[in-house]
């Protein structure tokens, strides 16, 4: 069976698969106030601060700053807290790795947030500290694994997702790219495999052009939640609020008939 996402215990959208996420990705603290409030006003389920685009990330309270006035702009709208490392995609930034969780510690305890992320390809000391903070503060964990380049054998792709419920997530997320349709079909299998056998909900999708399609059909697979453009994309592939939403109320319409 498939799980929605709960946050503060309750199920986001209504439990709903999948709710929609929209990103947020400027860099200075102006615009990302901006960027919140106008991409809080399309009404996504769920905000993700991408924090490492924001080019104050290595000042703490710049951060804490930031992340009261995203909340501020969200207008009651969850926000889900990542730090993306640069090999998994993400910006280069000039925090090591134990900062980074500091960073994770200083953020969670502002009570400004609803979720974090982080990635289970960090060392396991690493990975044991990101779950042992977010649970102290009461807030989901999503351990993700994304490969920009390609998509993983389909047992790497089962082990990705059994890994991350094994190090304790409460959410299992998985991103990556296809090289060909094969790659998305196998990825949507990956999906509904991870939804049926694990006790978390999950998150998945294919990268890139090839792979949109699977940012507007994952909930039917099990998966969760989708990224959608709000005012900037994140990631290759991400598609705009209103059209996922309509796409996705095509979808509730045909599949619940
Ligand atoms: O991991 C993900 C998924 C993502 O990479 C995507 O492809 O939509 C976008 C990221 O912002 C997010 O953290």
């Amino acid at each position: 069976m498939p799980h929605p996402l709960t946050l503060g215990g309750r199920p986001l959208a209504g439990g709903r698969l999948p709710a929609i996420c929209a990103p947020l990705v400027a860099r200075t603290p102006a615009a990302l106030a901006e960027e919140a409030a106008a991409v809080a006003a399309l009404q996504p389920d769920l905000l993700e601060w991408r924090v490492d685009f924001f080019a104050g990330i290595a000042d703490t309270a710049a951060v804490l700053a930031a992340a009261r006035s995203v909340q501020q702009a969200a207008r009651g709208i969850p926000v889900l807290f990542t730090r993306r490392a640069q090999r998994e995609g993400g910006q280069p930034i000039a925090l090591d790795e134990a900062q980074v969780l500091a960073l994770y510690e200083a953020v969670a305890a502002s009570g400004t947030i609803a979720a974090l992320d982080y990635e289970m390809s960090h060392e396991p000391a690493h990975v044991a500290q990101a779950r042992e903070l977010s649970r102290r503060h009461g807030l989901p964990l999503v351990l993700s694994f994304h490969d920009f380049q390609r998509t993983p054998a389909d047992a790497e792709l089962d082990a990705r997702f059994t890994q991350a419920a094994q190090l304790g997530a409460d959410v299992a997320k998985v991103a990556v790219m296809p090289q060909a349709m094969g790659d998305v079909h196998r990825l949507l299998g990956a999906t509904l495999r991870a939804s049926e056998r694990l006790a978390i909900p999950v998150i998945a999708m294919s990268m890139g052009a090839l792979g949109a399609v699977t940012r507007l059909c994952g909930g039917v697979y099990g998966s969760a939640l989708t990224f959608a453009v709000g005012s900037n994309a994140s990631a290759p592939g991400q598609i705009a609020i209103a059209d996922v939403r309509a796409a996705l109320a095509v979808l509730q319409r045909a599949t619940s008939a």
